[in-house]
């Protein structure tokens, strides 16, 4: 059998009931897997990580963001490992085919008929400023909201991967299909990689919007970079990190950020890179780690308490760990931020940012707009 071309594997995405793909921002890693060879469904790292370790190639899933519970099954923890796997970058298939179906009948595009914002999000957020400015010690909490999208149709999966990859190219890609369920992320920020003990993680916080014009957009990034109010929300970032890592991992941990840059945004960026301790693994990292103050806040419990007070609706894998883990322990675990989860005709998009006591909650709710564009731009293209 000759290997499939990406083309045809986004074809059998469509019609599959139960697919992953999960691709790196340096492309470097590109997997897609069908079927069900074995499933867990937990929130519990060190019963995904046993059930992991017994397998003889890689699963994919994701733990959710915090002990809440979302109405959907699969937003409360899940991993899988396919039936076969597509390792494109290593030309390697795991497990086996069956069943083959690549007939795709002609379909109605699907089209927007609804869009349905949160209300009160910037009195929200308000709550939590007036905590922080109230007591110093209450540093930051990064709040999210969604928005509830009607479509016409079920997603074309297969034009909505080759649009990811359009419109999305330097970003990691972390789709999961089971039946009507489908979590779809173009996330910038990684929280961990280990692979044979070299550990690499980044601070990404503190953001500002592009520009099409060339020397204001480079003006804004100077801008962020000198900001102080994103300086310190990038700086609780990072500390917490190189703190949660001492004893595990000996780290290089660069001066100061840098600017990442995305379609829509642009973000200050610090990657930190260590070799780890014997023993030590990408669920054992994540178990440290998540969630890390570019997505709950500081101090964590507070942060934690207000992210379940002040938002509406559990984010069960939004803003969580979503990714690959391999049997010996290695893997590579994204936060599932600029996402969306499609469920029996809707599709909510998340997105949130992190509040301090000097932030302004209209600058914040416009940039959670921003970071819904990517998902956005993805439904829209479900109509072309
Ligand atoms: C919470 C999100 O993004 C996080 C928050 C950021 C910020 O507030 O500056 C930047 C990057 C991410 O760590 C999101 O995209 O939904």
């Amino acid at each position: 059998m000759s290997f499939p071309s990406e083309k045809e594997l986004w074809q059998r995405f469509e019609l599959a009931e139960v697919a992953v793909y999960f691709a790196t921002a340096d492309k470097k890693s590109r997997y897609y897997g069908f079927g069900v060879a074995d499933e867990i469904f937990s929130r519990d790292i060190h019963e995904i990580a046993t059930w992991a370790a017994g397998k003889n190639y890689p699963v994919f899933g994701g733990v959710p963001f915090d002990d809440q519970l979302h109405t959907a099954t699969m937003m409360n923890g899940y991993f899988l490992q396919p039936k076969v796997l597509y390792d494109i970058a290593e030309q390697h298939l795991w497990g086996y085919e069956t069943n083959v179906v690549t007939n795709r009948s002609k379909r109605r595009r699907p089209e927007i008929e609804r869009v349905v914002d949160e209300t009160n999000w910037v009195q929200r957020v308000q709550h939590a400023i007036d905590a922080m400015q109230s007591d110093g010690t209450k540093q930051k909490v990064v709040l999210g909201r969604q928005r509830q999208v009607t479509l016409s149709e079920p997603l074309d999966m297969a034009k909505l991967i080759a649009d990811l990859q359009m419109t999305q190219p330097h970003n990691y890609h972390f789709i999961l299909k089971r039946d009507n369920d489908i979590f779809i992320s173009a996330t910038p920020e990684r929280l961990v990689k280990i692979n044979d003990g070299h550990l690499a993680t980044a601070g990404v916080a503190g953001t500002a919007r592009r520009s099409q014009d060339e020397t204001e957009d480079l003006q804004l990034a100077a801008t962020l970079l000198n900001d102080p109010k994103n300086l310190q929300e990038h700086a609780i970032v990072v500390n917490r990190i190189v703190e949660r890592l001492a004893g595990m991992a000996a780290l290089t941990v660069p001066k100061g950020p840098t600017i990442m840059k995305n379609p829509q945004v642009q973000h200050l960026y610090t990657p930190i890179t260590g070799q780890v301790n014997d023993g030590v693994t990408t669920l054992s990292i994540v178990d440290r780690l998540h969630p890390t103050p570019a997505l709950g806040g500081q101090p964590e419990e507070w942060a934690l308490t207000q992210i379940a007070q002040l938002e509406q609706n559990p984010r069960g894998l939004f803003a969580a760990p979503v990714g690959v883990l391999r049997p010996s322990g290695d893997g590579e675990m994204v936060v599932g931020i600029r996402s969306m989860f499609a469920h029996a005709g809707k599709v909510d998009l998340f997105a949130g940012a992190g509040i301090l006591a000097d932030s302004d909650a209209t600058q914040e709710y416009e940039e959670t707009a921003l970071k819904m564009q990517p998902m956005m731009k993805l439904l829209e293209r479900q109509h072309d």
